[in-house]
């Protein structure tokens, strides 16, 4: 349950009263003193109304307001229409707010970051760093990851795996989804963990697979209600909501497996000074090596470290699916990206990191990825833990969803949101509409601290397929064609597209050539 704590009675656990019976004493003072600074909040921010939100019934609230697993981005467009920019709703004694507008998410979530940044209680303990409230190991796990925003020795071994995409297109192209989860998994395994992935079968990839679906499902904003009502895991499994109960109650086993496996390989090549750069081994560097960091440092460390995974593979395997959806929808732009690669690269090489600040449209393309259709339409869910006030109107303790789909689709900062328009970006600086990477990673202090990694990702990665492959004719399982308007996305934490076919040809037998000549030396992992 998410309590307010009341600095009165966390000052009288630390002090001590005299007399004759001191504890009776100091129970009932800690009594008095907290319900009178709970009617003091409740005075102070009482008379305010709360949000506006859908109608609510005794005891179990607005739950039957509450949309189904991937229709959450849908309902809550349709709430800001009705409500506006925020949104309130109530669901067994627990309080929801949804933040429709970037303005709103940038004022509670970055200004008032010291209190929006904690993640909703659950009733299990967290089980990854992005589910850890805001407390000390938060911070010891985001400090680690700090340290991996700017370095570029990583760089390398991404290039390789996207390199190694290609190869994989030129021999199936019609498997492209699969090519991108593997090399999607396999950089942030080898970034990680300095562990190379050289089978499609791969354990560690089977194991964060399935880490990763459950993860998605069991923390989609839809789906923590389930988390406020702790008998659902006893009941059938066709009461709504058991079996994604008992889904949350296995969590944590696989979440320890993924946390100890490929942690567990890097340390035994580490033993013997077989290893490569990693994050691991770059974080023991910092320290001094691994023997001079704590137990609590080391348990950071495997945090951390499982964090890659957990946190980098489905995002960028949802941002290459979208993008090359896009490049099937929008030729136009995929010419005039293509013909500022090939006049700024040629056809001697594939591109690279060195040649990104010659790439004004390719650099404008990655933002525009980042906001068509945005990764994680509801951002990570922040909870507040005590009364605040906005706009006029009281915040209770609550979950707070920033809804980031509506600020990608937001009609007054983009012109026609559903086209992919890098032009957004380029131009006078003044004239340019909304970055979409200043707010697409999240806000305040549970910003993402993967992002200068997707940064590089996707970059490489947009631009290795547009300079050796045409994309065209982006149809459903079915065979119709899809359009700008009836692009259709799975919804969720992470948000896919819904399976599509299309078509993917080299550009030329030049660029075979070159995705050739640069695989050729990394056969292994083929
Ligand atoms: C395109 C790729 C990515 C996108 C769009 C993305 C976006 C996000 C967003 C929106 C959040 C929630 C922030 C919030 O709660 O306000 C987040 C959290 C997080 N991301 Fe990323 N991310 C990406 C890739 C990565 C990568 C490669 C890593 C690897 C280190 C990573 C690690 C994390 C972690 C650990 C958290 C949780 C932070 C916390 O709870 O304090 N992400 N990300």
């Amino acid at each position: 349950m998410i309590e307010t704590t009341s600095p009165i009675s966390t000052w009288l656990k630390l002090g001590s009263i005299g007399g004759s019976s001191p504890d009776v004493v100091l129970v009932i003072s800690v009594l008095v003193l907290t319900i009178a600074w709970r009617s003091f909040t409740t005075t102070l921010h009482g008379n305010k109304p709360l949000p506006p939100g859908p109608a609510s019934i005794p005891i179990i609230g607005s739950l039957f307001a509450m949309p189904a697993a991937g229709k959450e981005m849908g309902v809550f467009a349709w709430w800001a229409k009705k409500w506006g920019p925020i949104v309130h709703i109530k669901i067994f004694g627990r309080h929801i707010v949804v933040l429709n507008t970037l303005k709103a998410a940038s004022d509670l979530l970055e200004r008032r970051s010291n209190i929006y940044s904690d993640r909703p209680a659950r009733s299990g303990p967290a089980d990854s760093v992005s589910t850890l409230p805001f407390n000390q190991q938060l911070k010891d796990c985001r400090r680690l990851l700090h340290q991996a925003r700017s370095i570029k020795v990583y760089r390398p071994g991404n290039e390789e795996q996207v390199r190694l995409m290609l190869r994989r297109l030129l021999q199936t192209p019609e498997a492209f989804v699969e090519h991108i989860r593997r090399s999607a998994g396999a950089t942030v395994m080898k970034v990680a963990y300095d562990y190379d992935v050289t089978s499609d079968d791969d354990h560690f990839i089977a194991l964060a697979e399935g880490y990763n679906t459950a993860f998605s499902i069991v923390t989609a904003p839809s789906a923590f209600w389930v988390d406020f009502i702790p008998f659902l895991e006893y009941l059938p499994d066709w009461v709504p909501g058991a079996s994604l109960k008992r889904m949350v109650g296995s969590f944590p086993d696989l979440q320890n497996r993924i946390r100890g496996e490929p942690y567990g390989y890097t340390m035994e090549q580490m033993a013997k000074k077989t290893n490569g750069v990693s994050f691991i081994s770059t974080a023991a560097d910092n320290h001094g090596g691994l023997d001079q960091m704590s137990e609590t440092e080391l348990e950071a460390l495997r945090w951390a470290a499982s964090a890659f995974y957990g946190a980098g593979t489905a995002t960028t395997i949802s941002l290459t699916s979208w993008f090359i959806l896009a490049m099937s929808l929008f030729p136009e732009v995929q010419k005039k990206a293509q013909a500022e690669i090939d006049s700024v690269i040629g056809n001697e090489k594939l591109p690279g990191f060195v040649d990104r600040p010659e790439l004004p449209y390719i650099e404008a393309m990655c933002k525009e990825t980042l906001r068509w259709n945005c990764v994680l339409p509801g951002a990570l869910t922040h909870a507040v833990n005590t009364y605040d006030e906005y706009e006029g109107y009281r915040i209770p303790p609550s979950a707070v969803i920033a809804n980031m789909r509506a600020m990608t689709r937001d009609e007054k900062e983009y012109k026609d949101p559903h086209i992919f328009r890098p032009e957004r970006f380029l131009g006078p600086l003044d004239d340019q509409e909304k970055d979409a990477r200043s707010y697409a990673y999240g806000f305040g202090r549970r910003i993402c601290p993967g992002l200068n990694i997707a940064n590089d990702a996707v970059y490489i990665t947009i631009v290795s397929l547009l300079a050796t492959f045409n994309f065209s004719n982006a149809m459903t399982q079915n065979g119709v064609h899809i359009t700008p308007l009836t692009v259709q996305g799975t919804g969720g934490l992470i948000h896919f597209p819904v399976k599509y076919k299309c078509s993917i040809t080299p550009r030329s037998d030049r660029v075979k050539e070159l995705i050739y000549e640069a695989t050729d030396d990394l056969a292994r992992y083929l």
